[in-house]
């Protein structure tokens, strides 16, 4: 008899504590799947209003998308403090890029994207419905991550269409999403197409969101993201064999702000020291 009063004690005690958790999962998953409904909703809405002002795919579409996707920081309590966006000002294409922690980004990315300005993107993020039709409609560039080869002769041809249409190109060069309150080793993609392409490159710093955003905790609330536009790195004197300097360079420059921005303390660390 003890036993059924012990474990009814215990189920008074856990009980409410089991359930706080079982409802914080199921209130973030619901938080996650209502932002990608009202993705997919707002790009339907977008699609159209794409198609009637510019007809087809063009970059002026992401001036529509941008007017979209920034209301979207006021579903989800999320506050931008901007500095460094005359960093922008620069005639004529370049390559931005920037820290790429969630999916969150994409109102981060739309918050400050200049005019002109186009992304680079996995192709999987074609089929997502409508939100891949509406990145079509913007001009987003799709890359194959698996097969190294294709990417790199894609981007070959992204450096043309940059100076031929006058198109800067925000590429995130962690390559995929990273939460862990840190920077991932920088992929050497995007420095290739500055150099290629013979044009200065602009890196841009998100603050960290794991203080309102961390998938372990099953967190999401409302936060205030810091942005930095960092000025334009001139590689007009660069050559192929200064690439990898290029990329550490711009990894430790990033890596600071971020440290700085997020409020941590920073400690050195040698991009390719760890590359697995
Ligand atoms: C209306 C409402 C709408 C609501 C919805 C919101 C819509 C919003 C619209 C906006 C959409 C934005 C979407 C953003 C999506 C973001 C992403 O998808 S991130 C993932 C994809 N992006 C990237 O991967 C970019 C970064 N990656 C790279 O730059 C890579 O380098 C790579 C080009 C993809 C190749 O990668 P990988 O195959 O892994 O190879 P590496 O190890 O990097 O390189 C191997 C080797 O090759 C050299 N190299 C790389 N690039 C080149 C090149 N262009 N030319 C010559 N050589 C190159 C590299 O130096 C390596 O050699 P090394 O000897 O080791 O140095
Ligand atoms: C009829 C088909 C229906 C398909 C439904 C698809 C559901 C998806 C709906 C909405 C998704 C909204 C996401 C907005 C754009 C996010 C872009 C993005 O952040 O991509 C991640 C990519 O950077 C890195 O990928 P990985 O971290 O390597 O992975």
């Amino acid at each position: 008899m003890d036993v059924w009063w012990a474990l009814l004690y215990a189920m008074l005690l856990l009980g409410p504590f089991l359930l706080m958790q079982v409802s914080s999962t199921f209130k973030f998953h619901f938080k996650i799947f209502s932002y990608c409904i009202l993705c997919l909703t707002l790009s339907a809405l977008a699609v159209p209003v794409c198609l009637l002002r510019n007809g087809g795919r063009t970059v002026d579409n992401m001036r529509i998308i941008r007017a979209f996707v920034r209301t979207m920081k006021y579903v989800y309590g999320l506050r931008f403090q901007v500095k460094g966006l005359e960093n922008f000002e620069v005639d004529g294409p370049c390559v931005i890029i920037s820290n790429h922690q969630s999916i969150l980004d994409m109102m981060g990315l739309m918050e400050i994207l200049p005019d002109r300005c186009v992304q680079i993107a996995k192709k999987e993020l074609m089929f997502a419905g409508s939100v891949g039709l509406v990145t079509y409609l913007g001009g987003v560039i799709y890359i194959n991550r698996k097969r190294t080869h294709d990417a790199k002769s894609i981007m070959g041809g992204v450096a043309q269409a940059m100076t031929d249409d006058n198109l800067k190109v925000w590429v995130y060069p962690e390559g995929t999403r990273n939460n862990s309150g840190d920077l991932l080793p920088f992929k050497k993609g995007a420095f290739h197409l500055a150099l290629q392409a013979k044009v200065p490159i602009i890196p841009v710093v998100y603050s960290s969101f794991t203080s309102f955003y961390d998938k372990k905790k099953s967190l999401f609330t409302g936060g205030t993201i810091k942005v930095e536009v960092l000025p334009k790195i001139d590689i007009s004197e660069l050559q192929e064999e200064d690439i990898a300097g290029l990329t550490e360079r711009c990894f430790n420059d990033m890596r600071q702000v971020f440290f700085r921005l997020s409020g941590k303390p920073y400690t050195p660390i040698k991009q390719s020291s760890s590359r697995q």
